[in-house]
């Protein structure tokens, strides 16, 4: 949605508790998404700096949760539409799951065939990990997803 943002500018949610090596900011305004490393700290970040959060392990839950706050809280939707981040009714937004899947914020080398990434990850493609979207996710997530991917799977066994 919003473009890419540094820390830099909320220096003050650069604190120990948030991993650097797990933070990413991703929307430039003051509801965007920081990946932090639990759930607890995203609802901290969230309850005082009016920003949504979400973690690799902890997006879905606390995504919604933060969705909720917005939709309680018209303060917070309104001051990310006062910085110019309103979507106007009936926008096209596409999102590009190719570029997302490579972004070398997530993805070490994102050009390097390594399998071994995926060794003690969590991240798989069933549209939960939303660095890593090949079959989209949400309500129209590929419905074909567990059709096809045994068939690729067999045959590259
Ligand atoms: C490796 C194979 C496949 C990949 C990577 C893939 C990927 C995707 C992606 C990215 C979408 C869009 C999801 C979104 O909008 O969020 C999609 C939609 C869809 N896929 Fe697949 N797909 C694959 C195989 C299949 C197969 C085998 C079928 C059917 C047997 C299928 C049926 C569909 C349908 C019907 C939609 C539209 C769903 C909707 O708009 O509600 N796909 N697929």
């Amino acid at each position: 949605m919003c473009s890419r943002y540094s820390y830099s500018k909320y220096p003050n949610i650069l604190n120990s508790e948030v991993n650097s090596r797990d933070t990413e900011t991703t929307f430039d305004c003051q509801v965007f998404n920081v990946v932090v490393s639990s759930p607890e700290m995203a609802i901290k970040i969230m309850k005082t700096q009016d920003i949504l959060s979400g973690g690799s392990e902890t997006s879905a839950t606390v995504v919604d949760w933060a969705m909720a706050e917005m939709m309680r809280n018209p303060r917070v939707m309104a001051k990310a539409q006062a910085e110019g981040f309103e979507i106007p009714s009936k926008t096209r937004v596409m999102i590009y799951a190719w570029a997302i899947g490579r972004d070398p914020n997530h993805w070490p080398q994102p050009e390097k065939l390594d399998p071994e990434r995926f060794v003690n990850s969590s991240v798989d493609f069933t549209g939960t990990n939303f660095e890593f979207i090949p079959f989209g996710a949400g309500r129209r997530i590929c419905p074909g997803l567990l059709f096809a991917v045994p068939n690729v799977e067999l045959p590259l066994a």
